[in-house]
């Protein structure tokens, strides 16, 4: 009795098949680079009780990989040494050059994703300032740890999986510049460390877009924003950031950090406000001759957990030309005022920038 036709053709597939061959082959898996720049993730302490007490950027990244034997399981990864700081001494001038080797990588055929682990202090910001220069659809996520790898229930290593992962995956492209921490998926666009003790340290105010669980990525939402191939602002065009400095709105406020910072050569001057980006009576004068000379004034808010700043709620913004901050952070808002700055001077193109981004 003949065989049924699909059986009968792997019969004769098998029968043709040198001896040794598999039937089918595994999928290659994606190629990932690692860019290392320091932080706690590369942080090492006295002893296994030292979670807080510890040297940040202290481990390199060959020595970083190959304590995690699994990334050979979801990804070929590679490894570069950009930096090897901690996160809060991160500047400008590291920004613009992390940012540049993310879009060189993000160029080449040979890359499929690409993993920045990075320090928590400030990694929000260099996750949202990627996210608005570099112009790839290629999965780019940056991962840090709050436990040095040499501390009890250490979370670096997994943080590590669960962002090569996701790098790994081509679900996560297009999605944006992600941040990848405690098991769960962020946009760097709204992400923040939310608290400096805990493992479940950082949060979006408009929640997660997905999970990383065993290997694999569940997604739940998308940004809405504009990003990467969608940004007017190009990291490959980009060598300079103008300065833009953080003022603190708070109960007995005097304008003299405000004045200080504009002398020191400010274009700037993102306002920590109270609330809804309030500024106190005793501010507002200062702020009004300081937009008078050129410096803009962009409301934010010091609130953290969410909401955002509303245009001419609490203040006058079409009658002083100041901007507002959106939903952004102050620092967040410092990262687009800086390359809103590299376009335009115009207080109406720089709000329409916060709304877009
Ligand atoms: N958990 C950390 O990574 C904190 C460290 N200070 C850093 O940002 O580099």
């Amino acid at each position: 009795m003949g065989l049924p036709p699909a059986q009968e053709a792997l019969a004769q597939m098998s029968a043709q098949r040198a001896p040794g061959a598999s039937l089918a082959q595994p999928a290659a898996k994606a190629r990932v680079v690692i860019l290392a720049t320091g932080g706690t993730i590369a942080g090492a302490g006295a002893s296994a009780a030292n979670s807080a007490t510890y040297q940040a950027a202290k481990v390199p990244v060959d020595k970083l990989l190959a304590s995690v034997p699994e990334l050979a399981n979801v990804a070929q990864v590679r490894g570069e040494q950009v930096f090897q700081i901690a996160s809060e001494s991160f500047t400008d001038a590291q920004l613009l050059q992390l940012g540049k080797r993310v879009s060189a990588l993000s160029k080449q055929a040979d890359v499929d994703g690409i993993v920045i682990t990075h320090g928590t202090d400030t990694l929000e910001e260099t996750a949202y300032f990627l996210n608005l220069t570099v112009h790839t659809s290629k999965p780019v996520v940056v991962v840090g740890s709050m436990r040095p790898g040499t501390a009890l229930s250490a979370d670096g290593a997994l943080n590590l999986y669960n962002a090569v992962a996701t790098a790994a995956s081509p679900t996560a492209g297009g999605k944006g510049v992600l941040v990848v921490m405690n098991d769960e998926i962020h946009t760097g666009r709204d992400v923040s460390k939310s608290i400096n003790v805990r493992t479940e340290a950082f949060k979006s105010p408009w929640g997660a877009l997905g999970m990383a669980v065993e290997g694999q990525t569940y997604w739940f939402r998308a940004p809405v924003k504009r990003h990467t191939v969608h940004s007017e602002f190009d990291i490959d065009h980009i060598d300079h950031l103008p300065q833009v400095e953080i003022a603190y709105g708070y109960g007995n406020a005097s304008p003299t950090a405000y004045q200080a910072f504009a002398a020191s050569g400010a274009k700037a001057l993102i306002h920590a406000g109270t609330g809804n980006g309030s500024v106190s009576s005793a501010v507002v004068p200062a702020l009004r001759e300081l937009r008078a000379k050129g410096i803009h004034i962009i409301r934010s808010s010091r609130v953290v957990g969410g909401g955002f700043v509303i245009r001419n709620a609490e203040q006058p913004d079409d009658q002083y030309d100041w901007i507002v901050a959106h939903d952004l952070n102050p620092q967040k808002a410092r990262i687009l005022a800086a390359l809103a700055l590299t376009k335009t001077n115009d207080a109406q193109v720089i709000q329409r920038i916060f709304m877009d981004y």
